[in-house]
C-alpha cells in the first residue's frame, strides 16, 4: 500500500502529467449554465483556490472532477487518463477515484463510528464487501490509520467517537482518511466554512504542510479570500460558470474581486477568519 506519509510525489509515483486537467467543460441544469466550457490544468503537488460568487459553479466543477457530476460536453483527466468525456464515466472511473480525495464542510464522517474507523474507512476501496460489513480490519491497516492519525496531530483521540470531536478534529479525521484512502488529489469544499479562525488556520496549515511534504495536489474552493490569499499562490475564479481568472492569487486585486464578487467583494475581502492569520 503507498501510505508512507512522509512519501514525496515521485515516491508515490505520480506522473509528469497534469494532476487534473478539464477541457471545455459544460455543464447545464435546465436552463441554468453552471459550467461554461471550462478549461484548467492543475499540476501534481499544486494548492489552488477555487473562488467565485456562490453559485458560480465552484462546487460543480470539484464534483465533475471526481465523477460525483457528470457533465454535459468537455473531459477531465486525472494524471493523463480520461475519467469523464461528453456526458460518459469511464470505466476506469473507481481506479481513478481511489487517488482523489474529498473533503466536505460538514465533515461527513459517521458519528457513531470512532475516529479510527473513520480513518479506516478510507481504505474500503480495497477491501471486500465482506470484509467491510464486518469492520474486520488487518493490523496493518490499523497502524496505517493510526499513522495518518498521528500526521494530522489528533492520534489521542483515535478510539474516541466521531462525534464527540470539535468540528476542527473533525475536518482533521477527514483528511487522515484521504491519506489511508492514499489519495494524490484532494478536492476540498468549503472546508473551513464552519470551523472557528484558530481551528480553520490549522486545518488549512494541514493541508499546505501535506501539499509540500507528500506533492498532494489540493484543489479548495473557498470564500474566505484572507484565506486564499495567505495560502494559495495560485486562484481561479468563476464567474457565472466559466473561468473569469486563473493566474497568481497576488494579482486578484480588489478591482478584479469586486468583478468576480460583485455586491459582496469588500465584505468578503474583509471578513473570513482574518484575525486568525493577521
Ligand atoms: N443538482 C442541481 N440541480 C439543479 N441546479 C443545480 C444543482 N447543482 C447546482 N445547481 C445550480 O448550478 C449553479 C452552480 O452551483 P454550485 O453549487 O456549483 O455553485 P457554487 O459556486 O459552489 O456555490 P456556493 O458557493 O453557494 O456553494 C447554481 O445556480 C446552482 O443552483
Amino acid at each position: 500500500m503507498p501510505n508512507d506519509f512522509t512519501a514525496t510525489s515521485s515516491q508515490q509515483g505520480q506522473s509528469a502529467q497534469p494532476a487534473v486537467s478539464v477541457h471545455n467543460l459544460t455543464k447545464s441544469f435546465g436552463d441554468n449554465v453552471a459550467l461554461d466550457q471550462v478549461g484548467l490544468s492543475i499540476d501534481s503537488g499544486e494548492m489552488v483556490a477555487l473562488v467565485g460568487a456562490s453559485g458560480s459553479g465552484k462546487s460543480t466543477l470539484l464534483r465533475a472532477v471526481n465523477g460525483l457530476q457528470i457533465a454535459d460536453q468537455g473531459r477531465v483527466e486525472i494524471f493523463g487518463t480520461s475519467l469523464q468525456t461528453d456526458g460518459k464515466l469511464h470505466s476506469n472511473v473507481r481506479r481513478l477515484r481511489s487517488r482523489i480525495g474529498f473533503i466536505f464542510q460538514q465533515f461527513n464522517l459517521v458519528n457513531r463510528l470512532s475516529v479510527l474507523e473513520n480513518v479506516l474507512i478510507g481504505s474500503l476501496s480495497e477491501m471486500s464487501a465482506l470484509r467491510a460489513g464486518l469492520r474486520l480490519f488487518s493490523q496493518e491497516e490499523k497502524a496505517q490509520a493510526l499513522a495518518a492519525l498521528e500526521r494530522v496531530g489528533i492520534l489521542n483521540q483515535a478510539y474516541k467517537r466521531a462525534a464527540f470531536l470539535s468540528g476542527g478534529q473533525q475536518q482533521r479525521v477527514a483528511i487522515a482518511r484521504c491519506l489511508m484512502q492514499g489519495a494524490q488529489i484532494i478536492l476540498a469544499d468549503e472546508p473551513i466554512a464552519s470551523l472557528d479562525p484558530e481551528s480553520a488556520r490549522k486545518v488549512m496549515q494541514l493541508l499546505t504542510d501535506l501539499s509540500r511534504e507528500q506533492g498532494l495536489t489540493v484543489i479548495t474552493c473557498l470564500h474566505q479570500v484572507q484565506m486564499v490569499r495567505h495560502y494559495f499562490s495560485r486562484s481561479i475564479a468563476l464567474r457565472d460558470g466559466a473561468v473569469h481568472f486563473d493566474g497568481l492569487t497576488h494579482d486578484l486585486n480588489d478591482e478584479r474581486l469586486n468583478h468576480i464578487y460583485g455586491a459582496a467583494a469588500e465584505e468578503l475581502v474583509l471578513s473570513g477568519h482574518a484575525e486568525a492569520i493577521a
